[in-house]
C-alpha cells in the first residue's frame, strides 16, 4: 500500500506583489518562477524527492524521505535569497490526491494565498522512520508513443504542442477522476503520474481512455520505491523496456 507525503508549496501574498507598485516585468517574473523552481527542484531532489512545476506559485513535491527540518531550510534558503517568501504543507495518504488535499487545507487553514500577514506557514507530518516501507511512492512515466514521427517532424511547432497538451489534459483529468493519482506534464512528451497501489488494469484503462478521447496514443512504465527518485528511476527503466519490446506498459516488479 502506498503511503505518499506530499507538499504543496505556495508563494505568500504573489498576486499582489506582481503588480505592487505597479505592475512588474512579465519576462523578470518569468525568470523568477523558473529559478524558484529550479532552485526547489535541486533542494528536493537531492534528497531524492520529486517536484512539479504545477501554477509556479503552486509547486507540488513528492517528498518522502524529507522531514520537516528539510522543509525548514528550504523555506529560510528561500526567505534569505528571494524577494517572496513561500507557505509549506506537508500531508501524508494512501492517495497522493488525499495526502494533497491534507496538505492544501494545512496552508488554506492559515490564511488566504492573498493575506499579507500569512506568511512562512510550515505546517504538516511526515512518514516517520518506524512506517517507511519500499513501496510508499508508485510513479508512472507516461510518453507519447512516436511523438517525434507522429508530431514534432510533421506539426508546426505549435501545433504538436496542442496535440501533447490535449493528451495531457486528458490523462490528468482522467488520473485524477478514476484512479486518485496526480498526472504532471515534464517535458518533451513526458507526463509522470503519482499513483496509489494501481494494476495493469488501471493503467490500460487510463491509455485506452486518452486514445479514444483525444487520439494520443500513450505507453507507460511504472516503478515502486520508498522515495520518489527510487519509484521514478524504477518507472524511467520500465519504459525504456517498453520502448524496446514495443509494448504499451511495463510494471517494473513484475
Ligand atoms: N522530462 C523528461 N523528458 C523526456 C524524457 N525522455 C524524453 N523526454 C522528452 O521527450 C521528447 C521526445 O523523446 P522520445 O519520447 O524519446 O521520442 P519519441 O519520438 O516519442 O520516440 P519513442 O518514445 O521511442 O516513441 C524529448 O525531446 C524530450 O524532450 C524523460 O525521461 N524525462
Amino acid at each position: 500500500m502506498t503511503n505518499t507525503q506530499v507538499t504543496l508549496l505556495q508563494i505568500d501574498n504573489y498576486g499582489p506583489w506582481t503588480v505592487t507598485p505597479e505592475p512588474r516585468r512579465e519576462a523578470d517574473l518569468q525568470t523568477l518562477q523558473s529559478r524558484l523552481y529550479a532552485d526547489v527542484s535541486q533542494f528536493v531532489g537531492a534528497r531524492d524527492g520529486y517536484v512539479f512545476f504545477t501554477r509556479f506559485d503552486n509547486m507540488v513535491g513528492v517528498t518522502n524521505g524529507l522531514d520537516i527540518d528539510d522543509h525548514r531550510l528550504l523555506q529560510e534558503s528561500i526567505n534569505n535569497r528571494y524577494p517572496v517568501t513561500v507557505s509549506l504543507g506537508i500531508a501524508t495518504g494512501q492517495t497522493p490526491i488525499q495526502a494533497l488535499s491534507d496538505a492544501t487545507a494545512l496552508i488554506q487553514d492559515a490564511g488566504s494565498a492573498q493575506d499579507a500577514d500569512r506568511r512562512n506557514v510550515l505546517d504538516g507530518r511526515i512518514v516517520d522512520d518506524a512506517h517507511r516501507t519500499e513501496s510508499d511512492v508508485q510513479i508512472a512515466h507516461f510518453d507519447v508513443v512516436d511523438a517525434t514521427g507522429e508530431y514534432t517532424d510533421e506539426l508546426n511547432a505549435f501545433d504538436s504542442f496542442i496535440e501533447i497538451e490535449q493528451g495531457y489534459a486528458e490523462l490528468m483529468r482522467y488520473m485524477r477522476s478514476a484512479h486518485d493519482s496526480l498526472s504532471f506534464f515534464v517535458g518533451g512528451d513526458n507526463i509522470i503520474a503519482v499513483c496509489p497501489t494501481l494494476d495493469r488494469a488501471a493503467y490500460e484503462d487510463a491509455i485506452d481512455h486518452v486514445e479514444s478521447a483525444v487520439g494520443v496514443e500513450l505507453r507507460v512504465g511504472v516503478g515502486r520505491g520508498n522515495t520518489a527518485h527510487v519509484a521514478g528511476m524504477d518507472a524511467k527503466h520500465a519504459l525504456e523496456h517498453c520502448r524496446a519490446t514495443g509494448s504499451i506498459l511495463d510494471l517494473a516488479w513484475e
